[in-house]
């Protein structure tokens, strides 16, 4: 049984689609990194998980469940880290646990999960004083109540300095040791790069790639990016990224003003920089550097990102006309 399995999953607001035809499937155990730009549906998608959204058009289900018909049964098994979790001002951090431990007829050691997520010392605080990353903290010990089967966590790193994005990810393995699915968004790569056994990466609604970070790795491959800065009277750059994207060993082309980025091989540098000069456009600078993910994932989620030609399972990324922003 998968944890969650969309098929065909739409959502049309009135003057937006938010997610476009969605199909995805997360496997029981797996840590799945669900990675998008501002905007891109991460959350629109996981409050169709949650039935906080019906959507327009296909299936959603969770845990061997329809998400909606049987969503009580879902929020059951499932734990929820909402985005933007707002904290009871008055009720201490305590307090938020054993109301989360009530609502799920659950039996946990309130202390034990306030430990876990390192808010042992200030329990009994006023959750309405604590900071960002605290109520983060706050969050994630609600979110583990019960041993859920499935957890969802919507930007869990937003608001935590380095050392609680550290703990945090310890805590998803230690979840994941325990038997748990961990569905996982966040807009930035570095966050989920570390614990997720898969990634998908939404923009404008679609799964633009879905991969290992192995695979994605590889997909990187010994590309590099070259950044090129071209000088005045540069017309008709817009036709010369199409002619430089066309040549062998190029992966990606990306144009920002009077700045051009370049995924490719090595090998394909000189003919990137002879073809701007043939064309006429006057090459300022340049600068290259080895590619990271990060780059893969810009080149996706902003760009004009094209199949890498490696092992990743890069799905069509043309956006549609009239998309979200
Ligand atoms: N209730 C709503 N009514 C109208 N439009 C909505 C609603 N909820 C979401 N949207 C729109 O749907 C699109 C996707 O939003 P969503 O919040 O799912 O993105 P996201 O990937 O979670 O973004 P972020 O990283 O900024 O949280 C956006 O254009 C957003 O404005």
């Amino acid at each position: 049984m998968a944890a969650i399995e969309l098929s065909g999953v739409r959502k049309e607001f009135a003057d937006v689609t938010a997610v476009r035809d969605l199909d995805l499937t997360v496997e029981e155990g797996e840590v799945y990194g669900f990675l998008g730009p501002n905007g891109a549906g991460k959350s629109t998608t996981i409050n169709i998980l949650l039935d906080f959204v019906r959507p327009t058009a296909g299936e959603a289900r969770v845990l061997g469940r329809d998400a909606h018909r049987e969503s009580l049964a879902v929020r059951q098994r499932t734990g929820v880290l909402p985005e933007g979790f707002g904290v009871y001002d008055r009720l201490s951090g305590r307090q938020h646990v054993e109301f989360a431990i009530d609502s799920k007829d659950a039996d946990d050691d309130p202390d034990e999960l306030l430990a876990r997520v390192g808010l042992a010392a200030d329990s009994a605080r006023k959750a309405g004083g604590y900071s960002k990353g605290m109520r983060q903290r706050l969050a994630l010990a609600m979110a583990l109540v019960g041993e859920p089967e499935l957890l969802i966590l919507d930007e869990p790193s937003s608001g935590l300095d380095p050392t609680g994005a550290k703990d945090m990810r310890e805590i998803v393995r230690e979840e994941v040791d325990r038997g748990a699915t961990v569905f996982f968004s966040s807009h930035v790569l570095g966050q989920v790069e570390a614990v997720c056994d898969r990634v998908g990466i939404l923009r404008d609604g679609r799964l633009v790639a879905e991969d290992s970070v192995e695979g994605l790795r590889e997909a990187v491959g010994d590309d590099e990016t070259l950044v090129i800065t071209v000088g005045e009277g540069s017309d008709g750059l817009a036709a010369v990224t199409d002619t430089i994207r066309d040549l062998d060993g190029v992966s990606a082309v990306e144009l920002d003003g009077d700045t051009l980025t370049v995924s490719c091989r090595g090998d394909a540098k000189t003919a990137v920089l002879s073809t701007l000069e043939a064309q006429g456009v006057p090459v300022d600078d340049f600068t290259t550097r080895e590619a990271s993910l990060e780059d893969l994932f810009l080149a996706y989620t902003e760009g004009d990102a094209v199949d890498s030609g490696g092992s990743s399972t890069a799905a069509e990324a043309q956006p549609e006309q009239g998309g979200s922003t």
